[in-house]
């Protein structure tokens, strides 16, 4: 994967359930090489969830100083959490002539878009709703009632999905990897 070695920034959207997580998974399986950024959340782990390694699991207080002191990249509160990308490990990265990739939700995505207008940004999208519903369901760390909550906002982030540049269809775990990792190695549009 030669071509990845580009200072591009990725961002990959899509509702809660899609498989956001599982298909970047399947990239780094595949390559792992590809960096992808660990987030500061004030959500609780789920079980099997690492400190450092899925997210840094903070409390408000130390979220609300990370923001304070200009660390997050972008944030956003999302079903009653919040959720931020750490400033300094993406700008590293960048500087460094090296991708990043970011797995974040709609607001993020737009702030992201403004600081940075040359970032690529991919919506990841369900085959249908039924099939987001059911993926959401079956993962079964959410309570129904936060189930209800995650896809009232999912609708309005699949109507979002027209601001992005490339929406990919997860139809397929490794069909969707297959294309994220083509976009991940292509030349970024020429410059005016
Ligand atoms: N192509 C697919 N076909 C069938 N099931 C899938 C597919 N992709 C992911 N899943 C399943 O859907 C569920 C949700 O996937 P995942 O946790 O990766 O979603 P997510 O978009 O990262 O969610 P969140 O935003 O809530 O973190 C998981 O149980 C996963 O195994
Ligand atoms: N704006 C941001 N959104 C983020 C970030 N890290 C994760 N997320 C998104 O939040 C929701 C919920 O995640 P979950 O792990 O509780 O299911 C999901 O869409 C994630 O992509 C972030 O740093 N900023």
């Amino acid at each position: 994967m030669a071509d990845l070695n580009r200072a591009r920034l990725t961002v990959l959207s899509g509702p809660s359930g899609v498989g956001k997580g599982t298909v970047v998974a399947e990239v780094r399986r595949r390559h792992p090489e590809v960096w992808v950024s660990v987030s500061v959340t004030t959500r609780a782990p789920r079980p099997g969830e690492v400190d450092g390694e899925h997210y840094w699991f903070v409390d408000r207080e130390s979220f609300d100083h990370l923001l304070d002191n200009d660390g997050l990249l972008e944030w956003a509160e999302y079903a009653g959490n919040r959720y931020g990308t750490p400033r300094g490990p993406v700008e590293e990265q960048l500087r460094a002539g090296l991708p990043a990739l970011l797995e974040i939700e709609l607001q993020g995505a737009r702030q992201v878009r403004e600081r940075a207008p040359e970032a690529q940004l991919v919506f990841l999208a369900p085959p249908s709703w039924a099939a987001l519903v059911s993926r959401l369901a079956g993962r079964g760390t959410e309570h129904p009632e936060v189930q209800e909550r995650r896809l009232a906002l999912a609708q309005a982030e699949l109507d979002a999905s027209g601001e992005f540049d490339v929406v990919v269809v997860n139809d397929d775990v490794a069909r969707a990897a297959d294309e994220l990792v083509g976009l991940l190695t292509a030349p970024p549009p020429a410059g005016p």
